[in-house]
């Protein structure tokens, strides 16, 4: 695939999965991120919190970034059991996700929330990476657009710009069950998201904003959902776990 603009992302989200043993699959990812794929592709792990110091530590030099998963909305405070953006930051880690499904149907977590903690994020020096996509109910039901519309809407704080900011659109049918939807309908939703993009930042920002593609994405399908217009990347759950697979998705941008 020639240079792409805006430069790919590859993000791995490692969910609740992965010890401190762990460490040797990111080793594996390092020595595999060769000087040709660093020209094309930037690759980023996202380990469960127990991991971001690590992970970001061990990759200093090694130019694949460390992001964590979820962020409380406060820089500190009594929230047992929490973790702020501060404390993200302070570990290394340059990115962190907000408002994946699971949390949003889990944690019953709503876009103002996701707002509040992307906000976070950025007052601490983070990238957002911001989650969005319909159930199978709303895809059936005709209510793809309007729903991703709608997040985005609730999603995306004020303040936000190409600098902190990735979009990733994840049809939650598509998680974790090896189905995906086709190209067409990827590219009705980026669409839409690039062009809403648009109308929050304007359009200069918002050509530049990332909009990663999610769900059920391997090395067999990446390059075909890699090469759909306005999918700047994936955000990848199963196949990030090993250094072979994220890196045969990553290699689509060859
Ligand atoms: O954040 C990643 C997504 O939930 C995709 O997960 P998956 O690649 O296992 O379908």
């Amino acid at each position: 695939m020639s240079n792409s603009f805006p430069r790919p992302l590859v993000a791995g989200n490692w969910k609740m999965n992965g010890l401190r043993a762990s460490h040797e699959e990111l080793i594996k990812m390092q020595k595999g991120y060769s000087a040709e794929l660093k020209g094309k592709v930037d690759l980023l792990i996202c380990p469960p919190a127990t991991l971001v110091h690590a992970f970001a530590h061990a990759n200093l030099g090694s130019r694949i970034g460390t992001g964590a998963q979820d962020c409380h909305a406060q820089q500190s405070g009594a929230y047992t059991g929490e973790i702020s953006a501060e404390m993200l930051a302070d570990c290394g880690a340059s990115y962190v996700i907000v408002g994946h499904s699971e949390r949003r149907q889990y944690q019953k977590e709503k876009d103002a929330d996701v707002a509040e903690k992307a906000t976070a994020a950025h007052q601490n020096g983070l990238i957002a990476i911001v989650c969005v996509g319909e159930t199978q109910q709303e895809r059936e039901a005709g209510r793809t657009l309007a729903v991703v519309r709608k997040q985005l809407k609730g999603s995306i704080p004020a303040g936000s710009s190409a600098d902190n900011l990735v979009v990733a659109y994840e049809p939650v049918w598509a998680i974790g069950t090896g189905l995906t939807p086709t190209a067409k309908d990827v590219e009705e939703v980026h669409a839409l998201i690039r062009s809403d993009l648009r109308r929050i930042l304007g359009k200069v920002e918002a050509d530049k904003v990332r909009i990663l593609y999610g769900g059920s994405v391997k090395p067999s399908n990446a390059k075909e959902l890699m090469s759909v217009p306005n999918v700047n990347g994936a955000l990848v759950g199963g196949a990030s776990l090993k250094a072979d697979d994220f890196l045969g998705i990553a290699t689509a941008y060859l």
